[in-house]
């Protein structure tokens, strides 16, 4: 399967935060969701996708293509949202238009013009005084307009109101009907994820800790409650975090299947969600004690 992202063997640091020989791979045709903590490197991959950052060691490649060689037809094929105020001058909606528009050989104005007035744009209204909800919505307007193959957002959602997360949503799916599409876009709202995304990637304090079609993570994570005399070295290796307490354990595995056939009806076990795998992968390994 052709990869619309592809990292390879990525190293960047800055002061205390790194990250170490990532690799990462995104499907082309999907939607992949990619959640991690604060501070986890999220918006720094992003960046390094985007050439906005370069690594300091590895291998970037969009479409099979590196910037190097391909700049301009990279960045033709893709269309980006930052949750960030870097766009927005003394300028008008028209005016920063014009600026952007000349940058793509497919820009669509009628597309552009579409996209404002659904989402109530003015137009002609310094963006300086936008909303932080208008200025998302300004920056959407733009990534659309493009006829992208490639949408890259940074946590589009967040300064949306519920009406108009929904909407984007909607309008996502839309766009996904094509099935040349790719998107890839990091959220902290993972109800964003569940009616959209193929793919999620999940990423801790600089590492993958997996990238995975959201299905299979529904069937195969769970979360597991029960009394300590159910832990011994045979059974802890099921378990990717196990919290202790007084009253016994909770522990996230990635294997449902095992876990249930080991622990039968003497632990409670749930299927975990999005948030769940995240909370409970915090801290990495065995034995995150809590009380
Ligand atoms: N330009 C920079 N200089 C120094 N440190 C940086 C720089 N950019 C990011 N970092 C650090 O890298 C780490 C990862 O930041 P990043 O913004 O990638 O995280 P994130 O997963 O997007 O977080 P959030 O969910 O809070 O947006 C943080 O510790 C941050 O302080």
């Amino acid at each position: 399967m052709e990869h619309a992202i592809e990292l390879q063997n990525v190293h960047k640091s800055f002061g205390g935060f790194g990250i170490k020989d990532l690799s990462l791979q995104i499907k082309k045709g999907f939607v992949t969701g990619f959640i991690g903590a604060n501070g986890a490197g999220k918006s720094t991959i992003i960046k390094m996708i985007l050439n906005l950052l370069q690594p300091d060691a590895g291998e970037v490649r969009v479409f099979g293509m590196n910037y190097k060689e391909s700049e301009k037809m990279i960045k033709e094929r893709i269309g980006f949202v930052f949750n960030d105020d870097m766009l927005y001058g003394e300028l008008t909606l028209l005016e920063m238009k014009k600026l952007i528009a000349a940058c793509y050989r497919k820009w669509d104005d009628t597309l552009f013009h579409h996209y404002c007035d659904r989402f109530e744009l003015p137009l002609r209204q310094n963006m300086k005084s936008f909303s932080d909800g208008m200025k998302m919505k300004a920056a959407l307007a733009f990534a659309l307009s493009h006829h992208a193959d490639l949408l890259i957002m940074d946590e589009p959602t967040s300064s949306l109101d519920p009406i108009f997360r929904r909407e984007l949503m909607e309008l996502l799916r839309g766009v996904m009907l094509d099935e040349e599409k790719t998107i890839f876009l990091s959220t902290h709202i993972m109800s964003d994820l569940s009616s959209l995304a193929d793919y999620i990637t999940l990423i801790q304090e600089g590492e993958i800790v997996f990238s995975k079609a959201l299905n299979e993570i529904e069937e195969e994570y769970a979360i597991v409650r029960g009394g300590a005399e159910l832990l011994d070295k045979d059974t802890e290796q099921y378990f990717l975090s196990i919290r202790r307490s007084d009253n016994g354990f909770e522990a996230l595995t990635a294997d449902y299947q095992t876990v249930e056939k080991l622990f039968g009806s003497e632990a409670i076990i749930e299927r975990a969600s999005l948030e769940e795998i995240m909370y409970y992968s915090r801290g990495g390994k065995v034995d995150a004690a809590f009380n």
